[in-house]
């Protein structure tokens, strides 16, 4: 063929394609990493610091190998369900629909705390224990037939399954009902009460999974109007955990089995953001820093709260991108990132290390 005549089999395609023949799908997005980066570019109480970011991302590599930190690490945690099957997603499903707002103002020895396997248990670990707890004692609740009996699954039986060995009682206790309440409808009406099939629905994609959570579950919809931006920011930090914590209890096979789970951000909690300014790399104006020193309440969905959680996702992301720069063969994305900082950050307030108070939003985001 000479250089001049066109490929026959290219022009075919290209035929095909203009008549709109071939299914280019578009491989979804989240729109959480454009919303946090949109919002760090227009934050004004809240930075990031580019230096200790970089040194960060040094530091957290190497301790990431040290630990030889991976997927594995998440079935080893204690009270994390061991078995790769459908009552691990169900109890993934059913413990990422509650997994918020844990923290109290009072003491360690009032808060809410719940006792299991001779243990006493706090903040989020107190929804894993409660979850093994209530299963413990035949009580369906990673079941959303159950979650939909307004005979069963009464706001009395979740004062049961969350009872305190404290006075005082889980956070928001009837918005975690409402949760499972609509969670329950929509499996019922889109899913035939199967979590495996919702999961099939995204057909394989970690963005189309997030996507599909906060479409057609309400209480998965964490989006917030910031800056009087036409189109609201997106955190979906609930859907995204959701994701990773399957994807990662899994390993990446069966059920976690993702090709964009790269894709997933860091998960805006009340957690990271206070390790990050412990590191240095997450500036707080003077009047944020005294109201979180204060341990005053910031109001969900106020604007500083949204520079909050946006430049954490953004400081993450930067931290992903730098490691990545300097270490091109390891194998990290950001939730992996996350999970260390929330574990390291756990640990340091188990050994009393100084770190500034987490701040203060009371909320089913996060
Ligand atoms: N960003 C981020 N947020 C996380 C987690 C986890 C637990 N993930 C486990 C799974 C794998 C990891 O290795 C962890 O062991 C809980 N949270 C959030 O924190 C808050 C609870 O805080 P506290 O009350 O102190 O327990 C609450 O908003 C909860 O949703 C995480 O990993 N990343």
């Amino acid at each position: 063929m000479s250089d001049d005549e066109a490929d026959p089999e290219l022009l075919e395609l290209l035929r095909q394609h203009l008549q709109g023949k071939l299914n280019v799908s578009e491989e979804p997005e989240t729109g959480v990493l454009e919303s946090a980066e949109y919002v760090y570019d227009n934050a004004i109480d809240v930075a990031i610091d580019m230096r200790s970011t970089k040194r960060a991302a040094a530091a957290i590599h190497s301790q990431m190998q040290q630990k030889n930190y991976s997927t594995a690490t998440w079935a080893e945690h204690e009270l994390h369900p061991k078995a790769k099957d459908e009552s691990t997603v169900a109890f993934i499903f059913t413990m990422d629909l509650l997994n918020f707002s844990f923290w109290s103002e009072l003491p360690d020895d009032k808060r809410f705390a719940v006792s299991y396997r001779d243990k006493t248990w706090t903040g989020y670990w107190s929804l894993v224990a409660s979850i093994q707890r209530a299963l413990d004692e035949d009580i369906p609740i990673t079941s959303s037939d159950f979650w939909q009996s307004e005979e069963e699954c009464t706001l009395e039986c979740l004062r049961h399954v969350f009872r305190s060995c404290t006075d005082e009682e889980i956070p928001l206790l009837e918005e975690r009902l409402a949760c499972l309440r609509e969670a329950g409808q929509v499996m019922y009406e889109k899913y035939e009460c199967s979590f495996t099939n919702l999961i099939d629905a995204a057909a394989g994609s970690a963005a189309g999974l997030v996507n599909i959570l906060a479409r057609d579950f309400a209480c998965f919809r964490d989006e917030h109007a910031f800056d009087g931006r036409r189109k609201p920011v997106r955190f979906l930090k609930r859907a995204q955990i959701l994701v990773a914590d399957i994807w990662a209890c899994f390993q990446g096979e069966g059920y976690g089995e993702f090709r964009d789970i790269d894709k997933i951000t860091m998960f805006a909690d009340y957690r990271v953001p206070q390790i990050l300014n412990t590191m240095g790399c997450l500036y707080y104006s003077p009047l944020v820093d005294m109201t979180v020193r204060q341990r005053s309440l910031i109001p969900s969905g106020s604007s500083w709260e949204m520079q909050l959680r946006a430049c954490s996702i953004w400081c993450v992301e930067l931290i992903r991108r730098e490691i990545l720069a300097q270490h091109p063969d390891t194998k990290v994305n950001a939730i992996l990132i996350d999970f260390f900082l929330y574990d390291l950050m756990k640990e340091m307030e188990a050994n009393n290390q100084e770190t500034i108070p987490h701040h203060r939003t009371r909320s089913i985001w996060y």
